[in-house]
């Protein structure tokens, strides 16, 4: 099973210039993770800084008891050996055929003999969709392929994390389907922890038990998917209906003098009053096994329901399998769902799996300025 990621405070900077500051998450083991972003937010520098490619400033990073901001280079480079790592561009050798750049892993980091080897790359090359395949050059297949070679190369060493950045950059819709299909599966076959960088809405919607967006060098949120998903967050709005009007400007943030511009001209009411629907869940192919996660996931998310924002809750409850007993009444869950009361975001809780902060608020760099 896949292994727990804990990220608590951390903050990174290149020279002057602030990333983020103060990300406080946990990646839960074995379930699958999207943190999205508009571009230059930082998504790819936070991936890097889970493995130990790039060092922040402050805060951990613990897996497994290995925290990779601090520990000993031996000790990162070993802990490293758990993740698999799929990049934008699937990051394959030109010169080799697809076989041998998916065995690169294990003649490097492995004593496995070649027989051994040949078992593990055709079973990976089978999972992605790519058996028979093996003799070509990267040159020679498309964009969608060279990715699912590159997810075929992050799976050989058995990884119990896996970290795929944008899998769905320069595919058409049909292949992010079938891509957003593959992650699934994946996840089902070998249970292990994911997190997928995306800007694709539909792999949002429909791929991950939890979300997270990075926003103004903050974590806007990270929890169960139910929470994003639902959320009357103006960013958080815009981003998922692909909109101009809001925060998010064509550079990364609009400056006071367009947002005030704009809303004046939403008299008839703001982007984000229209509640949005949470569209299922995808699940394995049949013939599968059934995702591990997806239990593990509910007896988490419904012990922590009564902290969960009421849209959020409400789309928790419509998900839970008909035959599941009736839940407890919860005195919280009775005080909060009063008509006429406000929303209340989700605490700061790592144990929880869910952290958010006002991104409104002032904050003492003064990133947090109100727009
Ligand atoms: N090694 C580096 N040295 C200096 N600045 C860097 C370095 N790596 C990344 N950056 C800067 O960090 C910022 C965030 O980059 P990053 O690639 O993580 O963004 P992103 O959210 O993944 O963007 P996109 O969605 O467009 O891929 C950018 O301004 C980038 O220029």
């Amino acid at each position: 099973m896949g292994i727990e990621v804990t990220v608590q405070g951390l903050t990174k900077s290149f020279g002057k210039k602030n990333i983020w500051q103060d990300l406080s998450l946990t990646l839960p083991a074995g379930e699958v993770s999207v943190m999205l972003g508009p571009s230059g937010t930082g998504k790819t520098v936070f991936l890097k800084s889970l493995i130990g490619l790039v060092r922040p400033e402050r805060g951990s990073v613990l897996v497994d008891g290995v925290d990779m901001v601090r520990s000993r280079e031996r000790d990162v480079y070993e802990a490293r050996k758990k993740f698999g790592l799929m990049f934008q561009d699937g990051a394959l050798f030109g010169s080799m055929n697809l076989f041998d750049n998916i065995a690169f892993p294990l003649r490097e980091h492995t004593k496995k003999k070649e027989t051994e080897i040949r078992r593990v790359v055709m079973e990976r090359l089978e999972m992605v969709g790519l058996a028979g395949d093996e003799d070509k050059l990267p040159g020679e297949i498309s964009g969608g392929m060279r990715k699912r070679a590159g997810l075929a190369r992050a799976l050989v060493l058995d990884p119990q994390i896996i970290l795929c950045d944008e899998p769905d950059s320069g595919l058409d819709p049909v292949r992010t389907a079938f891509t957003s299909q593959l992650l699934i599966d994946l996840n089902a076959q070998i249970d292990a922890t994911m997190l997928i960088v995306t800007h694709n809405l539909d792999i949002a919607a429909t791929v991950p038990d939890n979300m997270g967006m990075l926003f103004r060098r903050n974590l806007v949120t990270f929890g169960p998917r139910e929470v994003l998903l639902t959320s009357e967050e103006p960013v958080i709005a815009q981003f998922l209906s692909g909109s101009r009007t809001g925060p998010i400007g064509m550079s990364e943030e609009k400056d006071a003098a367009t947002l005030a511009r704009e809303a004046d001209g939403q008299a008839a009411g703001p982007l984000h009053a229209v509640p949005r629907e949470v569209v299922p869940q995808l699940e394995p192919t049949p013939g599968l096994p059934e995702r591990q996660a997806v239990r593990r996931r509910r007896e988490r998310v419904l012990g922590m329901l009564d902290q969960l924002p009421p849209a959020a809750r409400r789309a928790v409850e419509a998900s839970l399998p008909q035959n599941m007993p009736p839940l407890p009444q919860r005195t919280s869950l009775a005080r909060r769902g009063r008509p006429g009361e406000e929303p209340q975001a989700a605490g700061v809780d790592p144990n929880a799996a869910t952290a958010s902060v006002d991104i409104s608020r002032p904050g003492p760099s003064g990133s947090r300025e109100r727009p």
